[in-house]
Parts: structure tokens; C-alpha cells; sequence
């Protein structure tokens, strides 16, 4: 396959203006002083980030330099399933934390419910046709959901395990606040064999109590609404996030009193990372990228994927010793978040080949996963046409295998194509919510 087929992906290239650099023409004497002021303290916030790098990479440097602990990245876009990934590895590496923090989950899946609810209405508001009896009875009930969504929120950051953008946001995503606080959070969170559950909130546990009774009043509405056919087909043409159906679908059951998460609960619930997670596992004596490796603690990092907060994977590049990069294929009918002129696959791909041309990662070993198979046979088992999204893909049959093929073969090239040293490339076609061996197989595979 010719390699310059990829440039016919769609273009993710768009004018970028600094808001920063802006120079308003008749510039008054206040607003250039204002100017000023905002790019010194650009400068300065800059100055004191680039500072935080050198001293995160002199720790991580003096740390290995013992040959007694390897570093292992979770590379890729943001909803790739880095985390949902790392969830694996606890679940087979540190049980009993995973164990311990169950419970702990039952609020970040109502959030996921709460705020699927609030999108559903949304998206609906505008849609005269879709607007049904159910639809009407459950936009009377919407404040009080936002209120509800708004107070797991807060006390999911009370808890300290979570930040949001402001603190008033209605926004109900916690998601990295655009500050320092990537470094310090990465150092306070807790690793994976030491966690423990998060602080139990009676004022938590009562909002969840009261949203579960409301909800429960609603159950039939809800469930109508959700299953109504004309309103699954506008969804499905929306190109909501994939992660969004689940909890809507197992309504009933979340909301059965005494209801406690299940693993494949806690693999699909949605919290965007924060910054950079840092976790650590020991895998015993195994022998692990042709490195006979003998209690030797492994360090998992496992970071933030929207464009805005890829500058902060870099201090962890010089020492890493191996990525794993996640490429959903399912994406190839959706665009960032962060910038919905992107399709996500064009995006996993242009991410991949920085990772595999930059020059601190010539000795890292490579895992790509192409992740969220099973979202990619359902979409096609739907019909949609990878053509309609990647025009190069052009007149090939529309199936699983050459959608794999295809895809591969272009990231396969990249990878060569900048591979200097000589150094492997391992591929893997995954669905990390549901192969719950892929942790086991991965760590005894190399
Ligand atoms: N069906 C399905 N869902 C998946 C798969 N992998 C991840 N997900 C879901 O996709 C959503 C996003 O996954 P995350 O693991 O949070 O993504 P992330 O890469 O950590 O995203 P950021 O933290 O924003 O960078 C979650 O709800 C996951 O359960 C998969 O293979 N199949
Ligand atoms: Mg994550």
C-alpha cells in the first residue's frame, strides 16, 4: 500500500491564532497595559512550568539510574482507554486496592448516568420531532439532575481524587485544570499497590441516595425515551462519545438499591484524566520485553490524552522503557473533543508518528494497541462506511478485517519509516473493557 495514501486522511491543519500575541488594531493606553500585564505573567507561568519539568526529570532520572524500576507510558488521545487499561492491570496486579475503592465507583457511574441524561435533554431540546411526552416530563426534572450532577461532582473533588476546570462550572466533566498542578498532582496520587478507598461523604452518599429515589420515579420515562427508535437513530448520526450508552442501558439494575459496581462497571465508567497518574506495580520474576526481569517494580504512568496537555508527557520520554500507545480504530467516524474539526483517527496517527520519530524514544520499545474493536464491529455490523470518514480507504470491502489491515499497515509504516535503532514493534487488536486476560497475556508475551 503506497504510503502517501495517508495524506488523503482527512487534514487536521487549522489557522491557530495565540490569543496571547494579538495586538488589537487602536490599541487604548489600559487595554496595552492590560496586555502587558497578561504576557508577563504568560512568562512567568511558563518560566515556573519549564523549572517544574527540569526538577520532575532529575527525580525520574536519579530513580532509575539504579537499574531497579522500569518505566512503562499509556500513550494515546484522549477517551483511547489509557486508564480503562490501567484498570486492568489493577485488577490483576493490586486486587485488593481494586477491591477496596468498588464502592467508591458507584458515584462517578452515577455521574456518567447524570450527565448522559443531561446531554440526552440537550440534544433533544432542539429536535421538534423527537419531542415526546417523556422527553417533556423529564425536562421538568432536568434542574434538579443538574443539581444533583453539580454536588457529586464537588464532593468527588472534596475527596481530592478529582479536579474540575472552575469551581462553579456546570460543566460536570472534572477534567485538568490548565495550571501547574499537573506535577503535584502526579506526586500525591496514590500508587496502585498502596490506594486505598476514597473518603467516604455522608453528604455523597445522601445526593446519590436522593438522585437514585428521582431517577427511580423516572425509571419508565427514562427507559422510553432512551429506547425509542427514532431517538437511537438521531444519537447514532450525533456521534456521541462511545462510553456514553452503557449505563443508560443497565439503567435498572444501577439503580437497585444496595447496588455495587462490577468490574466491567468499573472498566466503563468515564472520569477524563487528570495531568499524569503515576502507579506501581511489582510483577514478580517474568521475562518481559527480552529483559529477564526479577522483582524489578515497574512505574506506570498514565496520562492525559487531549491536545491541551500533551506538553506534559515529555519529562517521562528520556527514561521510559516502553509505551503503550492506544489507537481506538472505533474513532474513524469522530472528531476531538477539543477540536471537532480532527477525526480521531487522523489524530491517533499524527500522535503516533511524533512518538515514534522523537528522539528520547529511539530505545523505547512500542506496544500499539488498536483499541475499542468492539465498537468498530458494531459500527460497521450498523453499516457505516469507513469511506464516508477516510476517503483513501476508498472502494476496499467495508469489513473488520480490512478495516484492520488497512489501518495497521499505515501505522506499521510510520513506525518504520522513523525506526532508526532497530527497535520492535508489538500490535495488538484489543478491546481493554472486555479481555480481561490482556493483562496477564501482555505481561508474558514479550
Ligand atoms: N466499548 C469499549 N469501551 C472502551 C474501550 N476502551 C475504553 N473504553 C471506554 O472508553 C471510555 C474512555 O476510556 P478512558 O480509559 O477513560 O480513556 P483515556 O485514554 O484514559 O482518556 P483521557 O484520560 O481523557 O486521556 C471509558 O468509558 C472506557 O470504559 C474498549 O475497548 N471498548
Ligand atoms: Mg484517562
Amino acid at each position: 500500500m503506497a504510503r502517501t495514501e495517508v495524506a488523503t486522511l482527512p487534514t487536521t491543519s487549522v489557522p491557530f491564532l495565540d490569543a496571547t500575541l494579538y495586538i488589537p488594531p487602536n490599541e487604548t493606553p489600559e487595554q496595552r497595559s492590560a496586555r502587558l500585564k497578561a504576557e508577563e505573567q504568560a512568562k512567568h507561568a511558563s518560566d515556573e512550568i519549564d523549572a517544574l519539568l527540569n526538577l520532575e526529570r532529575a527525580r525520574i532520572k536519579a530513580e532509575t539510574s539504579t537499574g531497579r524500576k522500569h518505566t512503562l507510558l499509556l500513550l494515546g488521545q484522549s477517551e483511547s482507554g489509557k486508564t480503562t487499561l490501567l484498570k486492568q492491570f489493577q485488577m490483576m496486579h493490586a486486587p485488593k486496592t481494586f477491591n477496596d475503592q468498588r464502592a467508591s465507583w458507584k458515584a462517578v457511574i452515577y455521574l456518567n448516568v447524570l450527565n448522559t441524561l443531561r446531554t440526552l435533554l440537550i440534544s433533544l431540546r432542539d429536535e421538534p420531532t423527537l419531542r415526546s411526552p417523556e422527553f417533556e416530563s423529564l425536562l421538568e426534572i432536568s434542574s434538579q439532575l443538574a443539581t444533583f450532577e453539580d454536588t457529586v461532582a464537588a464532593k468527588l473533588v472534596e475527596s481530592g481524587q478529582f479536579e474540575r476546570p472552575q469551581p462553579n462550572s456546570t460543566k460536570v466533566y472534572m477534567r485538568k485544570r490548565p495550571s501547574l498542578d499537573f506535577l503535584k498532582f502526579r506526586r500525591s496520587s496514590s500508587s496502585s499497590t498502596e490506594g486505598s478507598a476514597w473518603p467516604a461523604s455522608p453528604e455523597l452518599d445522601s445526593c446519590l441516595e436522593t438522585a437514585n429515589q428521582v431517577l427511580t420515579a423516572h425509571l419508565a420515562e427514562i427507559k422510553r425515551l432512551w429506547e425509542d427508535p427514532m431517538v437511537r437513530s438521531y444519537l447514532t448520526g450525533q456521534h456521541q462519545e462511545d462510553w456514553r450508552s452503557f449505563f443508560l442501558n443497565d439503567i435498572d439494575r444501577i439503580l437497585v438499591p444496595g447496588y455495587m459496581p462490577t468490574d466491567s462497571d468499573i472498566l466503563r465508567c468515564r472520569i477524563a484524566t487528570i495531568g499524569i497518574t503515576e502507579h506501581k506495580f511489582n510483577l514478580g520474576s517474568r521475562s518481559l520485553f527480552r529483559k529477564n526481569v526479577d522483582n524489578v517494580e515497574w512505574t506506570m504512568y498514565d496520562v492525559a490524552g487531549s491536545r491541551g496537555q500533551r506538553h506534559a508527557w515529555a519529562p517521562y520520554f528520556e527514561d521510559a522503557t516502553a509505551i503503550i500507545f492506544m489507537a481506538p480504530l472505533s474513532g474513524f467516524d469522530q472528531y476531538l473533543n477539543e477540536d471537532m474539526t480532527v477525526n480521531r483517527v487522523q489524530d491517533s496517527y499524527e500522535l503516533f508518528t511524533k512518538i515514534c520519530r522523537n528522539r528520547l524514544l529511539q530505545k523505547t520499545e512500542i506496544v500499539l494497541f488498536f483499541n475499542k474493536m468492539d465498537i468498530l464491529q458494531e459500527k460497521l455490523n450498523f453499516g457505516k462506511q469507513i469511506s464516508d470518514y477516510v476517503p483513501s480507504y476508498g472502494s476496499r470491502p467495508n469489513d473488520l478485517e480490512n478495516a484492520k489491515k488497512y489501518f495497521c499497515s499505515h501505522f506499521e509504516q510510520t513506525f518504520h519509516a522513523h525506526n532508526k535503532t532497530g527497535r520492535s514493534l508489538y500490535v495488538h487488536f484489543t478491546s481493554v473493557v472486555v479481555s480481561l486476560s490482556l493483562c496477564m497475556f501482555l505481561m508474558n508475551s514479550y
